[in-house]
């Protein structure tokens, strides 16, 4: 903020000098600071004022402290009886020796028969997972405790966590405002001595020069350089240079680390890139005849720019605004090798009706839950009205208009009524601009349509024989995210399906007959259950959706009838996901002496049944290794690595599975595995039972060697009951240990037994309502189960394991937790 104005008095620009320059910016500087120092002390004023008020208003003038007596600190001497010592040191200053002091406590042992509390580390509950953006902040260093020898370690702690989160210094924010603020100072300059240069014209001498020759922000370097039509004249690089030498002579600093900071010039890349600002390219309005201003606002070009918003704000795979669940995924600009590319997702709206109508095409299958009828909208409704098209135009921005609206409304039945309703314009309008808007008369040339992959029928819904050596689309944890491919024309080079050689989904932009689709199961009309390796979408790790129009999917997955267990004894069974209805699972301290917490369940389970989602935060692989280091170091980690891309983290958001602990083999009691499957586009985690599984029995899955290995994980099920000690619970007897060691589960006791009675199918059918989040209707159970069947299981019993047979699995996808390196 400038006080005092720069003068609008020109100055010669011909007479300059690099001396004048010099004076120009240090009055300018002069100018700022003054202003600066106006501007804290009426800061300080105003704080100090403000300061005052709540002192009389809310502050209590005595010190709680006040009336304490000191303690007399005991120098050491004898140690009591059941007593201990504890050596305490305080820093009073950090760098004089005397400022250490230290005493020695003497405290009293005080001995329980409670049951310790399990070490645990916060967690918020969530239902689904949750696409949390990078964070290459390092916003606290964690306390590691002041263990012998510890100093060494936590100095590397450091060193790590200061590598990891700033791979390169960033601009702190007074750096930045004070950049900002010479920038701005530079430009009243030039003005005042009437230069015939800017600050355009400055960055393009710097970057003619090759100045600031880091290797950061090339990118934007070249849009910006690239935006410059013409070369500098001699006049204005010879002015250029003048100024930069007169910059350096007085803020002691170079001119490009004010014009070509990696801030500065993101900025400006970005607003060269979306064409706000090309210098001698994109004339001014005023420099338009009017014409050209007819000829720019009449066009229908200026909608897509406007379809980058509403691409951005409406998830292209679930339709919720701002989606949280899939999304860009973040992007972290202090990686190495991070370039700034400006890459709208989807670019045309050609892209975005066709996505619709692939969205459209993919839901017609699914049972139509909401109320609408096709009834006509007004007696000028489309479904009625016979008219005559040519007779009536609409103006231009009515149309630009009526693209965009499009865009968020997927209903295609109702669209042209609603938007008729809105712009208030006859709906047999609207419907038949729409149809002249939709690419339906593009007909692809059949030499350039897209063939199908070797190893997949999309129309016979098959696989070949030896389809597993020719792709890696079922292998989720070596693929990539899924994204929906947008572009133009057939799905071949330059597809992103294509280039990762992965088949395209319902969700994408391509026609409903791109060969390339996956298609789903023809299980029904095979005479099949999708239970086995038999249905094509168990084949490939995927649930089947409403794009399996026979297996009997679609009822399935229709939240409504989640509960409705009749349905699911018989038809497909390869929804357990998406149903997403669990046995009893209990809580309590793990039988794995001192890991902390386990899971238990609270009703038997057959083997290859359904035990929850591994829920948590979707991150990408970059926050894993950052979130990782602390992990490590805490040999406690609930990374999980869901496909090459992007990780799953239960430490802060997370469901009971993150409570799960590890096995090596069947032995050790294993008996569950993990499973990644690709559920409409979206890789998630399911645990299913390896074996029948007892009431009371702790829940344990294999980690993977590596992550064993790094973190130790070697504690193991203690034997079956030796000379009274503690040994594995199962079976009712456990039931009891679980329910009666915590007051608080006897409540749940009647129902969890009338579960087991009923058992076939026979989960907690609990009240539950629906929330709408980001415009999805999202199952919440009333009285969750969540962490309230807190538990401590401490009786003895015989370990009567069964047998595990068929460990043979055919695919191999039992994921390892993630270790970072
Ligand atoms: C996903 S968490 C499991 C829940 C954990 N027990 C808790 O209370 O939060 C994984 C962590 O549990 C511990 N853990 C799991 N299985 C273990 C085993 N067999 N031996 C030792 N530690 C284990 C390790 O600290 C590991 O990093």
């Amino acid at each position: 903020m400038l006080r005092r104005g720069v003068s609008n008095e020109s100055e010669q620009g011909q007479n300059v000098t690099v001396a004048r320059i010099e004076q120009s910016l240090q009055d300018l500087e002069q100018m700022t600071e003054d202003d600066h120092a106006v501007t804290v002390r009426w800061l300080l004023h105003d704080a100090k004022k403000a300061a005052k008020n709540t002192d009389s208003a809310f502050v209590d003038k005595v010190s709680p402290f006040d009336s304490m007596k000191p303690i007399h600190l005991s120098a050491g001497g004898t140690v009591p009886d059941g007593s201990a010592t504890v050596k305490l040191e305080s820093h009073v200053n950090k760098k004089s020796k005397a400022g250490k002091i230290r005493s020695q406590l003497i405290t009293k042992i005080i001995k329980s028969d409670t049951a310790r509390v399990p070490k645990y580390s916060f967690h918020t509950t969530v239902r689904r997972n949750i696409l949390t953006m990078d964070d290459e902040r390092l916003r606290f260093i964690p306390y590691m405790g002041d263990a012998e020898g510890s100093k060494k370690k936590n100095a590397r702690l450091i060193h790590e966590l200061e590598q990891a989160y700033s791979p390169k210094p960033s601009t702190s924010s007074r750096e930045s405002e004070w950049s900002s603020q010479v920038r701005a100072c530079l430009e009243a300059s030039l003005e005042k001595l009437g230069l015939e240069i800017g600050q355009d014209k400055l960055i393009q001498y710097l970057l003619d020069q090759g100045r600031n020759r880091s290797r950061d922000s090339e990118i934007e370097k070249r849009t910006i350089h690239e935006s410059f039509e013409l070369p500098l004249e001699p006049r204005e690089r010879e002015l250029a240079k003048m100024v930069s030498q007169a910059f350096r002579k007085v803020y002691d600093r170079p001119l490009e680390d004010i014009l070509l900071s990696e801030e500065h010039l993101k900025e400006l890349a970005e607003r060269r890139n979306s064409n706000q600002d090309k210098p001698g390219r994109t004339p001014t309005k005023s420099q338009l005849s009017q014409t050209d201003i007819n000829k720019m606002e009449s066009s229908a070009e200026p909608c897509p720019d406007r379809l980058g918003t509403y691409t951005t704000l409406i998830c292209l795979i679930c339709g919720a605004a701002s989606c949280q669940t899939h999304g860009d995924s973040a992007r972290d600009e202090n990686a190495p090798g991070y370039q700034y590319v400006h890459q709208p997702l989807v670019t045309t709206y050609q892209d975005i009706l066709r996505k619709q109508d692939a969205r459209i095409a993919a839901k017609a299958g699914q049972p139509d839950f909401s109320t609408q009828v096709d009834t006509p909208c007004s007696s000028e409704c489309y479904l009625v009205s016979r008219y005559d098209d040519s007779a009536y135009k609409l103006p231009a921005e009515d149309i630009s208009t009526i693209e965009s609206m499009v865009i968020s409304l997927r209903d295609k039945k109702r669209r042209a009524c609603t938007i008729a309703f809105f712009m208030d314009l006859p709906c047999w309008k609207v419907h038949s601009e729409i149809k002249h808007m939709e690419p339906r008369s593009v007909e692809l040339p059949s030499k350039n349509r897209a063939r199908q992959p070797d190893w997949y029928n999309n129309q016979k819904k098959t696989l070949k024989w030896d389809w597993q050596d020719m792709t890696t689309a079922h292998l989720h944890q070596e693929r990539c995210q899924a994204n929906p491919c947008a572009h133009e024309g057939p799905c071949q080079k330059g597809c992103p399906c294509f280039d990762s050689q992965l088949l395209c989904e319902s969700i994408c932009g391509c026609s409903d007959d791109c060969p390339r689709k996956f298609t789903g199961c023809p299980c029904h009309s095979n005479g099949i259950v999708c239970v086995s390796d038999s249905c094509i979408c168990i084949q490939m790790n995927r649930e089947c959706g409403p794009q399996c129009s026979s297996c009997g999917a679609i009822p399935r997955i229709n939240p409504d009838n989640r509960y409705q267990d009749d349905l699911f004894t018989t038809g497909c069974q390869n929804i357990h996901l998406q149903r997403g209805v669990s046995p009893k699972l209990i809580l309590g301290e793990s039988q794995l002496e001192g890991v902390g917490f386990g899971l238990y369940v609270g009703e038997p389970v057959r083997k290859g049944e359904y035990l929850g989602e591994y829920a948590g935060e979707v991150i990408s692989f970059l926050e894993a290794d950052r979130r990782g280091i602390i992990y490590d170091r805490k040999y406690l980690s609930f990374l999980f690595d869901l496909n090459s891309e992007w990780a799953i983290d239960a430490a802060r958001l997370g469901n009971k599975t993150r409570f799960i602990n590890h096995a090596d083999n069947d032995k050790d009691g294993l008996n569950c595995e993990a499973k990644i499957a690709l559920v409409n586009g979206e890789h998630r985690i399911k645990f299913l039972a390896l074996r029948d599984i007892k009431v009371g029995e702790e829940l344990l899955f294999n980690y993977g060697k590596k992550f064993a290995d790094k973190h130790g994980l070697n504690k193991k099920l203690p034997k079956a009951k030796e000379d009274g000690k503690r040994g594995v619970v199962v079976g009712e007897e456990a039931l009891e240990a679980l329910d009666g060691l915590n007051p608080a589960n006897r409540a749940t006791r009647g129902k969890m037994t009338a579960i087991r009675g009923g058992h076939g199918g026979g989960r907690s059918r609990k009240a539950r309502k629906t929330a709408p989040v980001q415009g999805i209707p999202v199952e919440v159970e009333q009285g969750a189960d969540e962490d309230s069947d807190f538990a401590v299981p401490q009786d003895e019993d015989d370990d009567d394991d069964e047998d595990i047979t068929d460990r043979r699995r055919k695919r191999k996808i039992t994921r390892p937790l993630r270790y970072t390196r």
